[in-house]
């Protein structure tokens, strides 16, 4: 080889590493964000972060075992973005009701669709408080109880979210055409958002269903399975549902008035399995508690089961315990659920009208299982149970093999 030849590669080499050597600095210039504030946490790698291997995982043990590990607080690299990891309850407090002004939003992402990226949930600063302004009105009582008789079947359809986006689409094109009056959930979304529905080309109730539908059809299932595995409560549940049919002869929203034990089953399930995986906010000012330093641009996360659990039992949590009442559920200050309300009401009616009717059993002992990788909705993928068709009310009444 000429020498000329020989120093062209060399110069190659040396271009090559020095490209390489700036692409990892630049990818790794934010890993000593957290050890410089004396903030523990799991090593990060260039280009991934923390995220290595997140897809062969359930996200609920991942996040509690790395809580359980690092403690109440600590530092977590979503690529090379920080992002602080929060489960004491004060700190929390503090970020999501106290500064609130400070940490309004949620993560950044950018969506191709107008429609998606306008959503109440992705929504930013200003544009996002006067949309969720726009929309609280839609989940007043009265309101809530107009939609209740309408749920049904529909609580339980399972085709995709791009399925109900076409319906909605067509739907709400449809009724611009008519003069006709529904008395359904679409009029009263639509109704109460004009402004935002003629800004957006009538799109806007979509967003009730990307945060509304899976959370709520997931707690259904868990609160199902649950039952299954507790039958003492199960069978209070029935009964004090029973008693209640007795009195008003069917479902409907009065019977859920004066009736704290279905909250409490709600709630405690909720507390096991929480559908939202992780909860977040963004930082968008310097701020200091305790002496921890958050920069603007840090993300916040509240990883729900690491919250709710106690990390030092390592149990699979399959035992209800009703009376528990402290946790956090949709209470996040002034960026919580909107549809909390209509949530718990939809579940009730959906609850009382199934265990009136039906009977759910254990037929393994495998516990629940979750989809793996990152997801927004914690979704059961074991929850399998034997179901067993209860008598009617005016049926002579038999007792199930637990009540015996
Ligand atoms: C059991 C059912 C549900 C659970 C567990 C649940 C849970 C949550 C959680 C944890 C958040 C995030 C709160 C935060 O960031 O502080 C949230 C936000 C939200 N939820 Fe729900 N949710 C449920 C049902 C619903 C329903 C039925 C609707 C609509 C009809 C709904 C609409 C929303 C919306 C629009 C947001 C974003 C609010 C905003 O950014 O202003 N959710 N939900």
């Amino acid at each position: 080889m000429d020498s000329d030849a020989f120093s062209s590669i060399l110069s190659t080499l040396f271009v090559a590493s020095l490209v390489l050597f700036l692409l990892y600095r630049y990818m790794t210039s934010t890993f000593t964000y957290f050890s410089e504030r004396g903030i523990p946490g799991p090593k990060p790698i260039p280009i991934f972060g923390n995220l290595w291997g997140i897809w062969r995982v359930s996200l609920p043990d991942h996040d509690r075992n790395l809580v359980k590990k690092y403690g109440k607080i600590f530092g977590y690299f979503d690529g090379s973005n920080p992002s602080l990891w929060v489960t004491d309850p004060e700190f929390i407090k503090a970020i999501f009701v106290k500064d609130f002004d400070h940490f309004t939003n949620r993560r950044n992402i950018t969506f191709e669709s107008k429609v998606v990226r306008r959503m109440v949930s992705s929504a930013r600063g200003q544009e996002w408080k006067d949309i969720r302004s726009s929309i609280t009105p839609a989940f007043t009582t009265g309101k809530i109880k107009r939609l209740i008789p309408l749920l049904g079947e529909r609580v339980f359809l399972t085709e995709g979210f791009q399925f109900f986006i076409r319906l909605l689409e067509n739907l709400i094109k449809e009724r611009k055409e008519s003069e006709q009056k529904y008395q359904d959930f679409v009029e009263a979304a639509t109704e109460t958002i004009t402004d935002y529905t003629k800004e957006v080309d009538g799109k806007s109730s979509v967003l009730f269903l990307l945060a509304g539908f899976d959370t709520t059809a997931t707690t259904l299932t868990n609160i199902i399975f649950l039952l299954a595995l507790n039958p003492e409560i199960q069978n209070r549940l029935h009964q004090e549902i029973k008693n209640k049919l007795k009195i008003s002869g069917e479902v409907n929203h009065d019977i859920l008035i004066d009736f704290p034990y279905i909250d409490q089953v709600i709630n405690e399930v909720l507390r096991v399995y929480p559908p939202v995986p992780r909860v977040e906010r963004e930082c968008n000012k310097d701020v200091t508690y305790n002496g921890i330093e958050i920069k603007k641009g840090t993300m916040i996360t509240v990883p729900s089961f690491a919250l709710h659990y106690d990390p030092d039992s390592g149990a699979p949590i399959t035992k209800l315990n009703v009376t528990r009442t402290l946790f956090f559920r949709l209470e996040w200050g002034l960026r919580n659920c909107v549809g909390m309300r209509f949530a718990m009401e939809e579940i009730k009616i959906a609850l009382c009208t199934i265990v009136s009717q039906f009977r759910f059993f254990r037929v393994r002992e495998t516990p629940m299982q979750f989809d793996k990788g990152f997801i927004q909705v914690t979704q059961p993928v074991n929850a399998i149970v034997g179901i067993e068709r209860r008598p009617t009310l005016a049926e002579p009444q038999q007792q199930t093999e637990t009540e015996k």
